[in-house]
């Protein structure tokens, strides 16, 4: 059975034509866009690196990743997303390979092609995040990175990334996230150790309402990412 949800895919394929608006709801992705792309830079070098990006969307990442240099394919189930991302090339003459297929199945046809695979802000939306985390350790080489994003669970992170964005500061529409398939860092470690990879890197991202600003840090009490390894 497909490891997706189908009213979550819907949903980002409704708003897939404002993807690239940068004053829309996918502003706090082109906000987070510079941080994540440096952070990936510092850890692997990304110019002539083949980079998988997982849960691609619009391309925000992928392009981006690509404009320094990486050659990147990217991946989603959603079909709207996927055609603005390959519509957006076209302005920017940037080159990413956009194909519509689950990470599960990918890994059947290219296990250890990719020298770095990124799976970002993308976990809290399927419904089982250990299945695309095993799946991203099968496609990166050995020795290879993996990139994972993803909202914490704990009140705080039910106040800020639910009740504060959606509702006060309405920077996301209303039913973007679900707090139960929120992921503590605990559980996303578990499960990238079960799939062979080694937790690296902690990083905490958080957002300062006064300067509407984020920036990395060591609070990893609502939005975080890990850097892995996979054992050689
Ligand atoms: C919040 S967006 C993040 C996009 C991109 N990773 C970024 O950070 O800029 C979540 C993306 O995950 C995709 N997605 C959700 N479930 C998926 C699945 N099972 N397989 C692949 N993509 C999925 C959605 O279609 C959407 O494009």
């Amino acid at each position: 059975m497909l490891n997706a949800d189908q009213a979550e895919l819907d949903k980002f394929g409704e708003l897939a034509h404002r993807w690239w608006d940068p004053n829309s709801e996918f502003k706090p992705l082109h906000d987070i866009n510079p941080l994540r792309i440096d952070w990936i830079d510092q850890a692997i070098s990304l110019a002539g690196k083949r980079v998988l990006d997982v849960g691609c969307g619009g391309g925000l990442l992928s392009e981006g990743m690509a404009v320094r240099g990486a050659n990147v394919t990217g991946i989603d189930l959603s079909e709207k997303p996927l055609g603005v991302a390959k519509l957006h090339l076209l302005e920017t003459g940037q080159k990413v390979d956009y194909r519509k297929i689950s990470v599960e199945e990918l890994a059947e046809q290219m296990p250890g092609e990719f020298d770095a695979v990124t799976c970002l802000e993308m976990l809290e939306h399927v419904p089982n995040p250990s299945s695309v985390i095993t799946a991203c350790a099968r496609l990166v080489k050995p020795g290879g990175q993996v990139f994972l994003s993803t909202l914490n669970r704990n009140p705080k992170s039910y106040l800020f990334a639910v009740i504060g964005a959606e509702y006060v500061l309405q920077m996301l529409p209303k039913g973007t996230h679900d707090y139960a398939r929120f992921i503590k860092p605990s559980e996303l470690a578990r499960w990238a150790k079960m799939a062979n990879l080694e937790p690296e890197e902690l990083v905490g991202m958080s957002y300062n309402p006064l300067t509407k600003k984020y920036s990395l840090g060591k609070d990893t009490s609502v939005n975080y990412l890990m850097r892995t390894i996979r054992h050689v």
